[in-house]
């Protein structure tokens, strides 16, 4: 039997009436659900075939709403009409160039550590249709190594902690993946490095098997839907409808929603064309953020620097989390206004190459200017 909570407007009283239907697979009954304003015993009288469409109705809205925002995750065509073309200057304002901002970046970190943060997918890598072929180019893996040379360096990412490393193969940088749930320090190779082995740290240990049992389950009903990939990221999962016809994106929600209704301790979030699943514990990028600073020996220091680099509604909660303790900044990647907690932006991770190279660059000759004085 399921129940569900709905408002019904009474024709007889006028009212409108809070009840609860229960849903037998022989019979359809209703109770009143708080306290009933007009119904005799709390009970109410209403057709069966009223009663499943009024259903239908609030059920169609809540997967309509989520369809609504996996379009609005990640736009298929980008508009170009005067009034869009407004939107995208007033924000350009408010977020300006990192590139263009560059200089204007160096004195606010001067005489700070600056510490990266780094995103992956649609950062590092250009966003593709399969998930498994999202590579970087070497041109970006040589930069971000010159970068942790001079910077702490961290890669906080969705995916699996593995996963991304492979994509990524820099053994001296700091990862975290599963959307900051799985953190692991640099292996070898850093003079950031704290401690024997390095940090490690996973937020989620008991979410394993659960995670693995509704990877299993989406896998096998989500065969119907061509296109539908699952990817199991070790302490989340996601579910992507890139691929998927956007006809059917609404059939997808619903199999997802249904599979998760009997798992209430994960929560389904959404990424670009992806939905995602993970634990409802409190635990996300900016306390993965926290955690590393606090690793790296930065927790109380007001001589700290850290810069996010982020494309996606998950890296939010990191710019969020800099904002809040008014150091360093977000910058956000994208080529179309977003709402967000960054304070500046880059387009695309070609963009966000370019701004690392100059970063390396000015630190190198800052090394260089000293050792000359010296
Ligand atoms: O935090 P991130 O590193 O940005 O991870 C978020 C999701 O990234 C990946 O999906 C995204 O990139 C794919 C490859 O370009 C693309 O096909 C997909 O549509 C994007 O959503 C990753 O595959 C997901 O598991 C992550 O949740």
């Amino acid at each position: 039997m399921t129940n569900q909570n709905v408002v019904v407007a009474d024709s007889n009283s006028g009212l409108n009436l809070a009840i609860t239907v229960h849903v037998t697979n022989s019979s359809i009954f209703t109770t009143a659900a708080q306290k009933p304003p007009a119904a005799p015993g709390g009970y109410i009288s209403i057709s069966r075939k009223k009663l499943l469409k009024n259903l239908e109705i609030n059920g169609g809205a809540r997967i309509n709403a989520w369809v609504d925002s996996m379009r609005a995750s990640s736009p298929t065509h980008i508009k170009s009409t005067p009034s869009v073309n407004e939107d995208q200057s007033s924000w350009i304002v408010h977020h300006p160039s990192a590139l263009e901002m560059f200089e204007q970046i160096i004195d606010a970190s001067k005489g700070k550590q600056i510490v990266m943060f780094l995103d992956y997918d649609g950062t590092l890598s250009p966003i593709v249709d399969d998930p498994d072929k999202a590579f970087m180019s070497k041109q970006m893996r040589a930069t971000v190594r010159k970068l942790a040379r001079f910077f702490p360096t961290a890669i906080v990412s969705g995916r699996c902690r593995d996963k991304v490393y492979n994509f990524v193969r820099l053994a001296e940088l700091y990862y975290a993946g599963s959307h900051g749930m799985d953190i692991k320090g640099p292996a070898k190779g850093s003079k950031y490095k704290k401690g024997g082995d390095g940090v490690v740290f996973q937020a989620a240990s008991e979410f394993l098997p659960m995670i693995d049992e509704v990877y299993e389950e989406l896998v096998e009903k989500t065969k119907t839907t061509p296109g539908a990939k699952e990817e199991n990221n070790k302490f989340c999962l996601s579910v992507h409808y890139r691929c998927v016809d956007e006809k059917k994106w609404s059939g997808l929600a619903q199999v997802v929603k249904s599979v998760l209704k009997e798992y209430p301790k994960l929560r389904l979030t959404q990424g670009r064309k992806v939905l995602e699943i993970r634990p409802t514990i409190k635990w996300d990028k900016g306390k993965a953020l926290e955690f590393l600073l606090e690793s790296l020996g930065f927790a109380n220091c007001t001589d700290v620097f850290p810069v996010y680099i982020g494309d996606d509604r998950t890296d939010e909660d990191a710019f969020k989390v800099l904002r809040e303790r008014g150091q360093g900044f977000g910058i956000l990647v994208s080529k179309i206004p977003k709402d967000t907690s960054a304070s500046y932006s880059l387009q695309e991770p070609t963009q966000v190459m370019d701004f690392l190279r100059r970063l390396v660059e000015w630190k190198r000759l800052a090394f260089q200017g000293r050792s000359r004085v010296v």
